[in-house]
Formats: C-alpha cells, sequence, structure tokens
C-alpha cells in the first residue's frame, strides 16, 4: 500500500499556491504599472510645465499635438513664437519675394574645380555638370554672352540624372547696378565674372537629386570632421558652437527639402513626401531641429540688422512694376510690427567675440567657414551644387552682415553688400523658413502616422518610442511596456 506523506504534500501544495499567488501579483503589479503609465502619458498633465523645460529642450508630441517649448538655445526667441511669426508673417512674404525677377536669378560659378581631391570621378570633368541639358533649351540670345558659357557633351557624365541637373533657362533681361565685392567669408572671387552663369532659382527647385553615396558623405564628413567639428557636452565658447550650428542646421534645411519632395518613382515621374526620410534624418534627432531653428533666426537677425541697406538698395532687374513689388515686399518684411513685437532680437550678435581671443578666433572660424565654401566645388551633382553654394553664401552673408568689422575691429558701419549676396540672403531665408514649415507638419505626419511620443526625459532619453491609444489595445499595451521599461531603464534608448 501506498503511504501518502501528508506533510509534505501540504507543504507543497502551499508552496504553489504561493507561487500562484505571486505570479498573480507580478501579473496585476505590471497591469497596474502599465495602466498607471498609460494614463500617465496619455493624460499627462504637465506636458508644457516648466519641469519639462528644465528636463530637457521639450520636444513634446501627443497624439494630436506636437511642439517643441522654451528659447532656442544660444537666441533669444522661443519655438512656439518663431512658428507664429514665420507661418503668420515671414513665410507668405518671403514666397512672395523669392518669386520676384530681382531674386529668382541667380549668379553662379557652376563647374565644379575641388581643391581638395582633385582625383574624385565625380567631379573631375568640367563639362559633366550640364551633360544632359538640352542646346535648344536656352535662348539664342543667351548663347552669346560670356555669363553663359555652354557645356560640351560629354558622354562620361557622372551626375546626368534629370533631376540633378540645372535647369539655365533665363530672360534676356540681367540686372544692371550693385557694387561687386569680393565677400571674405567665402572662397569664391564674387568680383570674379568669368566663369559665372545665372540661374533661374524657380526652376532649379532644391528637391531630392538622387545624389548621395560616397561622394556626398565626403563632403560632410570633411565639413564636419575638419571645419565645424561637433562642439563636446558643456562647451562654453559660444563662437565655437555657432559655426557648428548653422553647418548642421543648413544640413537638417537640406534634408527638409529632400524629403519634402522626394521622387519615388522615376518612370512616373512620382514625387511626393518622405516621412520616413524625414523623421530619420531630422525629426528624430533633437539636436538637428533645433539647429535649425537657430540657423534661421540667425539669418533673420542678420536680415533685420541690414534694414536700412535692404531699404534703400536697388531692386532693378529692368521690370519696373515687379522691382517694385520686390522692394515692397522687402520692407513689409524688415519693418512688419508684428515680427519686431514679438522676436526683436532673434540672436545677439554683440555677446560674440568678446575677450582677447576674439580677434584671433573670429580669424579662425573665417577660415574654416572659407574652406566649407570651397567644399561646395566638390558637390558632385549641379543642382546641389546650384543650392549649396547659394546657401554657404547667405551664410557667409549673414556672417559678413554680423560680424564685420574695421581696420580696428569695430564693427563696420560701411558695410557694402554686392547683389548677389542680397539674392542669397533671403533665398536661404526662405529656404530655411519653408523647412520650419516643413518639420512642423511632418512632424504631425509622422506622430499620426507611427504614434510617437517623444519623451523629453533630459539628455538619458534621446529617442522616440510609439504609444498610440488609436491603435490597437495590445499594440498600444506593448508600446505600454516599451515605455515603462524606457522610463524605468536609466535612460537606454529605443528606437522604432
Ligand atoms: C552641399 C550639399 C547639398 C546637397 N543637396 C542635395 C539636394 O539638393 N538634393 C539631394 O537629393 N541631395 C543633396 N545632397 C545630398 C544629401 O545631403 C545627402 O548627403 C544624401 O541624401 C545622403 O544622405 P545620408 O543618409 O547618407 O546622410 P547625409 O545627409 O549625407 O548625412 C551624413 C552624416 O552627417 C550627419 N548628419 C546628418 N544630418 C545632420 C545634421 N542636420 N546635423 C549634424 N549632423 C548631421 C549624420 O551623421 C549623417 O550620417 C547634398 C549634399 C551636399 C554635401
Amino acid at each position: 500500500m501506498l503511504k501518502v506523506d501528508r506533510k509534505s504534500n501540504n507543504v507543497d501544495h502551499k508552496k504553489k499556491k504561493n507561487n500562484n499567488n505571486n505570479s498573480k501579483w507580478k501579473r496585476w503589479r505590471l497591469i497596474t504599472s502599465l495602466i498607471v503609465v498609460f494614463v500617465a502619458m496619455y493624460f499627462n498633465p504637465w506636458r508644457h510645465s516648466l519641469i519639462y523645460s528644465l528636463l530637457n529642450k521639450t520636444y513634446i508630441c501627443s497624439e494630436d499635438n506636437c511642439e517643441y517649448t522654451g528659447i532656442v538655445e544660444e537666441c533669444c526667441c522661443d519655438y512656439e513664437t518663431i512658428n507664429d511669426i514665420n507661418e503668420g508673417v515671414l513665410h507668405p512674404l518671403l514666397q512672395e519675394l523669392v518669386k520676384t525677377p530681382f531674386f529668382r536669378y541667380f549668379k553662379v560659378k557652376l563647374w565644379c574645380d575641388c581643391p581638395f581631391w582633385p582625383d574624385d570621378g565625380m567631379c573631375r570633368l568640367r563639362d559633366c555638370s550640364v551633360c544632359e541639358c538640352s542646346e535648344n533649351e536656352f535662348p539664342e540670345s543667351f548663347k552669346t554672352t560670356s555669363l553663359n558659357v555652354l557645356p560640351k557633351d560629354d558622354p562620361v557624365c557622372q551626375e546626368g540624372k534629370p533631376e540633378a541637373v540645372v535647369d539655365r533657362t533665363i530672360d534676356v533681361k540681367s540686372f544692371r547696378g550693385w557694387v561687386e565685392v569680393d565677400n571674405p567669408w567665402t572662397n569664391d572671387d564674387e568680383t570674379d565674372n568669368g566663369e559665372m552663369t545665372y540661374v533661374n532659382l524657380q526652376l532649379n527647385a532644391e528637391r531630392h537629386t538622387g545624389y548621395t553615396g560616397p561622394s556626398a558623405r565626403r563632403i560632410w564628413d570633411a565639413i564636419y570632421s575638419e571645419n565645424c567639428p561637433r562642439y563636446a557636452y558643456g562647451e562654453t565658447c559660444t563662437e565655437k558652437k555657432v559655426l557648428y550650428k548653422l553647418i548642421s542646421g543648413l544640413h537638417s534645411s537640406i534634408s527638409s527639402h529632400i524629403a519634402a519632395e522626394y521622387l519615388y518613382d522615376e518612370a512616373t515621374n512620382k514625387w511626393a513626401s518622405n516621412l520616413r526620410l524625414m523623421h530619420n534624418r531630422v525629426l528624430k534627432h533633437f539636436d538637428r531641429v533645433e539647429n535649425l531653428y537657430f540657423t534661421f533666426l540667425f539669418v533673420l537677425r542678420a536680415v533685420t540688422k541690414a534694414t536700412s541697406y535692404l531699404d534703400q538698395a536697388e531692386y532693378d532687374s529692368g521690370n519696373h512694376v515687379e522691382d517694385l513689388r520686390a522692394q515692397f515686399l522687402i520692407r513689409e518684411l524688415v519693418h512688419d510690427s508684428r515680427l519686431e513685437e514679438a522676436c526683436a532680437l532673434p540672436f545677439d550678435e554683440a555677446e560674440l567675440w568678446q575677450g582677447q581671443g576674439g580677434p584671433i578666433l573670429r580669424q579662425q572660424i573665417q577660415n574654416q567657414f572659407r574652406n566649407i565654401s570651397a567644399l561646395m566645388d566638390c558637390v558632385g551633382c549641379e543642382k546641389c551644387r546650384l543650392w549649396g553654394k547659394l546657401q554657404v553664401l547667405g551664410l557667409g552673408t549673414s556672417l559678413q552682415i554680423l560680424f564685420s568689422v574695421d581696420d580696428q575691429g569695430n564693427p563696420d558701419p560701411d558695410l557694402q553688400l554686392q547683389r548677389n549676396e542680397v539674392i542669397a540672403l533671403l533665398n536661404l531665408l526662405n529656404r530655411l523658413s519653408e523647412s520650419l514649415i516643413y518639420v512642423t507638419k511632418m512632424r504631425d505626419e509622422v506622430a499620426k502616422d507611427i504614434g510617437l511620443i517623444h519623451i523629453p526625459w533630459g539628455p538619458l532619453i534621446t529617442h522616440w518610442y510609439s504609444f498610440n491609444a488609436t491603435t490597437s489595445p495590445f499594440l498600444a499595451l506593448t508600446k505600454a511596456k516599451i515605455a515603462f521599461e524606457l522610463l524605468f531603464s536609466g535612460g537606454r534608448s529605443y528606437q522604432i
């Protein structure tokens, strides 16, 4: 007969019961925690509070509302104000302005004479730059002027994608007036007309061109590693930060334009916005978005500082009615009372170059910027080179306006700009202004599309995770679980 050990059976039973209770309790704890996290995230009462601003750069994105809050680093205005003033005032005016004949023609040396790596197959061939443009695209009169040198056909062209080629169609009128002076911040000699050509910017939208791979990567690498290194966390020298921020902001803007107009299918010529690209290259990196806002404010400050100059400048393209309109729009822009009230001083340049090392630092940063400007001659896609050169000249003009000094190192009262610099400056501001619109619009679209929330948990948590109550409860809970783990994982980051 089998003897039953009641005692040990009892213990086993108790153990089992305890285990069951334990696992039940664990399950309940997990479920309750998840619900708490879920509710806390969804009805987060301090979404816009000071705590968030203090904790980090405050990129807050709920299901139907995504926004940045707080002051842009090193600037004097906050995100909300910039967005309001851009959408309400600057963007509509700039869009009109850049269409006027005066602002739509840009003089540029498009040949790519890369001074840094002459053996780069991408850029060695001068004629390569316009190889696929047919001759009948150009007006007869155009072909005879020395400013517009026509390329020879070259079968070895490596940048022949139609979307990468600059359309050189232009009105027969050309500009008059304005002095020609060389900008010390840029590498090109702006007074040298020898190899320059006029380009109608309206026919050459800055968008996806298919330029990618080692050639493009090499340029960005050379810019960041040699000429404007990313500053270390805690860097206090604002001047060193400024150059990096300007270039990074420009890079974000270029990426935003690529994402906003992306060629999905060459055969059917299907263009549409590319949310994933925008998310991966710009939106998920808070610093890149912040640098875009910084660059916008920096250029805006240069434009407002040059108010009296821009007020009196001669906008003469030969089309009287259109030129009067350009002048009217410029005055509307620089004298807008809403801009003055909302953000009187977008960036305070007076704080820079102080102290003994100021002049040396200025020279050093000027040299670095000149190198970056020279690198534009190595860009192996003509349209990218066009916009790269224009925008770098626009930045160089901003630097010139904000930081030009006379022989004694005092701010230069006799600042002179050339027509092309003003064209570059205003077109750059328009590019940046468009990019801010894309960031706001596409951030909301991305949030709706994949249900994203960014936890502004200080520098610890730098990535996004998804969380969307409208998706299936299971998915929402899974996402909440990730959120839960993320919050208590000491800053481990998740990427969707
Ligand atoms: C001057 C210039 C103009 C261009 N214009 C165009 C154009 O009009 N149309 C077009 O289709 N292509 C253009 N390109 C190419 C485009 O910028 C990219 O290089 C290309 O699309 C390949 O992208 P990628 O994913 O390799 O990353 P890239 O954009 O090439 O970035 C390279 C690296 O730089 C870092 N990085 C990226 N963004 C930032 C930022 N905002 N701040 C700091 N670091 C950053 C990252 O580490 C990244 O891996 C241009 C390139 C250059 C150099």
